[in-house]
């Protein structure tokens, strides 16, 4: 499986983009989260939306919602086309009524599924989307009483999008096998919807050492001495994880 980040900033960062990425996998591509620098970023790669299979989406914030309504139009009106759209139970109607309606309701296109094919997937389980890469969505702290879910892939591969800390979690992870964990880090206390560097960096050496950061604010140049085993995920570098 190969990753590309179509961005790793915060969700005010203006020099790293949202915090988007694609999965390489096989001949197929899945976008994780679509934000408002998704159409941008995308764009920079040389690719279209037309190269999207599919779209799984953690939450219904703009940094990771906010390109839908690019998505959702180029699709049904450029490539006639509809994509997959894996997104959890707890937040489909959310991201419709909330997020998307203002600008997509329009005569015979009146809910979400006229623009994608939705498949719903259930917290806690695990979903083999193509051959080689299955999500499971997990329900993590970040907004109280809002859903955001992060996700473990192929049982190996933790991608926070956005959480508070939870090293119990990070914990059981590691000790299910998980060995690569891409997490948000908010550079700059106090966290409150996020995880701080300094709440990582009480982490044990052997959950540290698969750790890589992203959604970073724009000072991430001032902290990149001082990394001892975390690294910064980079925008639009590929990386490989089996
Ligand atoms: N209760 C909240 C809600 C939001 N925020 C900030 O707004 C951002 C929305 O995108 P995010 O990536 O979840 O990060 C959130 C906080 O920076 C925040 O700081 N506190
Ligand atoms: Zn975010
Ligand atoms: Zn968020």
């Amino acid at each position: 499986m190969n990753l590309q980040m179509l961005g790793t900033g915060s969700a005010f960062a203006k020099k790293y983009f949202n915090n988007n990425a694609l999965f390489y996998v096989g001949d197929r591509t899945i976008m994780l989260d679509c934000g408002i620098t998704a159409p941008l970023s995308l764009y920079q790669l040389g690719k279209t939306f037309n190269d999207i299979d599919a779209l799984l989406i953690s939450h219904i914030h703009a940094d990771h919602i906010g390109g839908m309504e690019e998505f959702a139009f180029q699709m049904k009106f450029v490539y006639n086309r509809k994509p997959l759209l894996f997104i959890s139970e707890a937040i489909v109607d959310s991201l419709w009524e909330n997020a998307l309606k203002g600008g997509l309701l329009q005569e015979e296109c009146h809910s979400l599924d006229h623009y994608f094919d939705i498949k719903l997937l259930k917290e806690g389980v695990s979903t083999e989307i193509y051959p080689g890469f299955c999500v499971e969505p997990i329900l993590t702290k970040h907004i109280p009483n809002k859903s955001s879910f992060s996700f473990l892939i192929n049982g190996n591969f933790f991608y926070s999008a956005d959480m508070r800390f939870d090293p119990d979690l990070l914990e059981e992870l590691v000790a299910r096998g998980c060995e690569t964990i891409f997490h948000d880090c908010q550079l700059t206390p106090p966290g409150v919807v996020h995880t701080t560097l300094e709440e990582l960096l009480t982490l044990p050496e052997s959950i540290q050492e698969r750790i890589w950061l992203m959604h970073y604010d724009d000072s991430k140049e001032n902290y990149e001495q001082e990394m001892r085993s975390m690294q910064f995920v980079e925008q639009h570098r590929i990386y490989s994880f089996e």
